[in-house]
């Protein structure tokens, strides 16, 4: 059993002067936590291999042997690399009873068989192990700039103890969220390890698309003029090239948003129910739309300011000159093109247009915004806009080619542009939505997603773990 004064909830700064915590280690880590410690108002008491040194550890804290230390305090926080955790050993009757705060990392995953806060728990199985603090860096502890990781994820197997570090979790003015029992450990040392997990996938498909249309747009552009004209053109690789490589990249990006929903949608026409588990890549596809998307927005921003700068470009200013001077040379006028004036206007309403919603689109999905929305708004934005932005981004880029679709000499190699091949995905995304959208299917796919629709139980087990993926749209 703990202390009142240690499980009960935050206490006020003067109460918390009585507290004591105890902190073994005054390497980086200790020192950070016991100054926001004493600045919280907690008595702290450093347990360390060396008592007389006390270089360093933050003024009003006191420092003893380990054993001595313990008995000053009920929470201790072992804050000494996994690899010296043995000294615990001969402290196991001083320890008896006390909440050991485990807050070490590892320098990779799997590192060792057993997580570290399980092994402490092995080492002194009097004390009660709580996993935690250890996604928080004592740079941020100690300069206060804990916006990013404001949370601290507890896990242990004894509530008291975990409700202790809770309160003093509070108390630094951080939240706590509780992870489950002490088997869940290894996940929480694996969380300062990730690498953007989210992230990866989303630049992986961004990588792979933009290399692959750079080199088709190469070959089929800038390659094929040279080897048929003797036209050298290679400086279009620089801005003209770019600036249809982001676009496309970014329309099939914003499309590939959209499209797990529409497959989840279909598969769930399919089997009829809700109650079947996804494919796993769908899952983790669904996981990172968001991902996808903002890459997708950041591309297009690329697009708007390779847009911007054409004016200003050698070339088109060249080539304006030289078509003003070959009508003066000739005497003539060309004649003002009203459905080219419409056209090249339309295009660039509905490329500015889609861009204002891609980009309220981003905005919505940080979650400072995201989080005063509620589900309904949250949804009509990303869902009912999100198609609407797909739409007005698949016309713009539609407009932009709009005579070409027919010409021959589009396809040469018998290949098409990029814009064609930028279309299919929007194209099969937004075609899919009108179907789903046609009355009959929308019930059909509203009763399987409100549950009505339930398979055969056979042999006693469903092959579904729950409801409908908390993400879809
Ligand atoms: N630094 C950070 O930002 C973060 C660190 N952590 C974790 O905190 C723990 C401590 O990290 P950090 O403070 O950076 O490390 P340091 O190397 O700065 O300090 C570790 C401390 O452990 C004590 N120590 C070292 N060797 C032994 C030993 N053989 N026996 C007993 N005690 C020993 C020493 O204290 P003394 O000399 O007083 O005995 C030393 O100062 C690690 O497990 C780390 O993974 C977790 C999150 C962030
Ligand atoms: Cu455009």
């Amino acid at each position: 059993m703990l202390p009142e004064s240690v499980a009960m909830t935050p206490l006020a700064t003067g109460e918390r002067k009585q507290c004591t915590v105890c902190i073994f280690g005054t390497g980086d880590f200790g020192r950070s936590l016991g100054l926001r410690l004493l600045q919280a108002g907690y008595e702290v008491v450093f347990g360390s291999r060396d008592p007389k040194n006390r270089a360093l550890l933050p003024k009003g804290s006191k420092v003893m042997t380990h054993t001595e230390a313990a008995r000053t305090a009920q929470v201790i926080f072992i804050a000494v690399e996994r690899d010296h955790y043995e000294f615990l050993t001969s402290l196991t009757p001083a320890l008896e009873g006390k909440v050991l705060v485990d807050i070490s990392n590892n320098l990779k995953r799997g590192q060792f068989p057993q997580s570290n806060a399980e092994y402490l728990s092995s080492l002194v199985p009097g004390a009660s192990v709580v996993k935690g603090f250890n996604t928080v860096s004592a740079w941020a502890l100690q300069s206060g700039a804990l916006d990013a990781s404001r949370q601290v994820l507890l896990c242990g197997d004894d509530p008291q103890a975990k409700q202790a570090v809770v309160n003093i979790a509070h108390s630094l003015g951080l939240t706590a969220q509780d992870r489950g029992s002490l088997r869940a450990a290894g996940e929480v040392e694996d969380i300062p390890l990730q690498l953007f997990p989210l992230w990866r996938l989303p630049l992986w498909i961004a990588t792979g698309l933009i290399a692959f249309f750079f080199f088709y747009l190469l070959i089929r552009d800038v390659i094929y003029a040279y080897a048929t004209d003797g036209k050298d053109i290679s400086f279009r690789i620089m801005i003209s090239l770019a600036n249809k490589v982001f676009p496309i990249v970014s329309l099939i990006m914003l499309a590939l948003c959209y499209l797990p929903s529409v497959l989840a949608a279909i598969l769930q026409l399919y089997h009829g129910t809700k109650y079947r588990r996804f494919p796993d890549w769908l899952d983790r596809w669904m996981l990172c739309r968001k991902q996808l998307g903002l890459v997708a927005l950041a591309l297009a921003f690329l697009h708007v300011l390779y847009t911007l700068v054409i004016p200003i470009r050698y070339y088109v200013r060249y080539r304006i000159a030289a078509g003003t001077i070959a009508q003066i040379k000739e005497n003539t006028t060309k004649p003002f093109d009203n459905t080219m004036a419409w056209r090249t206007d339309s295009y660039y309403a509905l490329g500015m247009l889609g861009f204002g919603l891609y980009v309220l689109l981003g905005i919505t999905s940080l979650p400072s915004v995201s989080n005063v929305l509620n589900w309904r708004e949250f949804r009509f934005i990303q869902s009912k806009l999100g198609h609407v932005t797909l739409l007005f981004c698949t016309a713009h880029t539609f407009l932009y080619g709009w005579n070409k679709f027919l010409r021959a000499s589009s396809y040469k190699w018998w290949t098409p542009p990029g814009y064609m091949l930028s279309l299919v995905v929007p194209c099969v995304v937004l075609v899919s939505r009108l179907i789903l959208i046609v009355p009959c299917v929308d019930n059909t796919v509203t009763r399987i997603r409100q549950g009505w629709e339930r398979p055969e139980v056979k042999g006693g087990s469903q092959s579904n773990g729950g409801a409908q993926h908390p993400l879809m749209p």
